[in-house]
């Protein structure tokens, strides 16, 4: 997926100008910002359901998707919902074979959902239905996943078990991982690379632990922000970042 000098407006206002984004299978980036800054509207241009207005985009034709609010339709039970994700390969009237539930079932088993796979969608909780549109977005079987606040309705096990989900898929080499976050932490985890969003110009991109600095984050927030390794598990800082108020 790549972006180059893109560009998108919301009326007599740009919400970002001039960025250049690139990522390749085995990479996950996060971006953040503060509300309103324009991280869903930047999601929504990779995914092309915003136009640019300037600049260019390359992207794969599939992408999985997993919206801020993911959709409930009612009247589908979870394990069809998610072999929804296989519609772009089954043509207009196609419907999904062997192959395709497979791969639902296998998607659902990743994200640790497969006990729900006969419920209804639509009585899942928050959480659950994040979950399941993760299992949904993998099923596609696309090279690129798109998460708009991946974390945000779940639970501190879920968050665990989601980011455990996002680092083995970049470390597995085969999906290229675009997510937004207000979790700092959660980009320190999962995530290669971070592209704070400043200003309309203005950003930083680079690697998530120079990037994710104390100065930086402090400004992006504008309050003052402190950063502590905690521990080391596994040879890997466990780092804190805290807001001081
Ligand atoms: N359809 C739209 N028409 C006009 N303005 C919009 C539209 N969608 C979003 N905006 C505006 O674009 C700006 C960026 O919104 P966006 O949802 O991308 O921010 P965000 O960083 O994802 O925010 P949050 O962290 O609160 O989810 C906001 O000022 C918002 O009001």
């Amino acid at each position: 997926m790549r972006l180059a000098g893109a560009g998108v407006r919301r009326g007599e206002r740009w919400i970002f100008r001039k960025l250049d984004l690139e990522l390749i299978p085995g990479r996950s980036l996060a971006v953040l910002g503060p509300n309103g800054r324009g991280k869903t509207t930047l999601i929504r241009a990779v995914m092309g359901l915003v136009p640019l207005r300037e600049g260019e985009r390359t992207a794969p034709r599939v992408i999985g998707y997993v919206p801020q609010s993911p959709a409930a339709p009612v009247g589908y039970r979870v394990e069809d919902f998610v072999v929804m994700g296989r519609a772009a390969r089954l043509g207009l009237f196609g419907s999904p074979g062997r192959a395709d539930q497979a791969a639902a079932a296998e998607a659902l088993e990743t994200v640790g959902a497969a006990p729900w796979a006969k419920r209804p969608v639509d009585r899942l909780s928050g959480g659950e239905r994040q979950l399941v549109a993760l299992a949904r977005a993998l099923a596609t079987g696309s090279p690129l996943l798109v998460l708009d606040e991946p974390m945000s309705a779940l639970d501190l096990a879920n968050q665990a078990r989601l980011l455990k989900v996002l680092d083995a898929l970049r470390a597995g080499g085969r999906h290229a991982i675009l997510f937004s976050t207000h979790a700092p932490e959660h980009a320190l985890v999962a995530a290669d690379e971070a592209l704070l969003m400043m200003g309309t110009e203005e950003r930083s991109i680079g690697p998530v632990g120079e990037v994710l600095s104390e100065v930086n984050l402090s400004n992006l927030y504008n309050l003052t922000i402190r950063r502590a390794c905690l521990f080391e598990e596994t040879g890997r800082p466990v780092e804190a970042i805290v807001p001081i108020f």
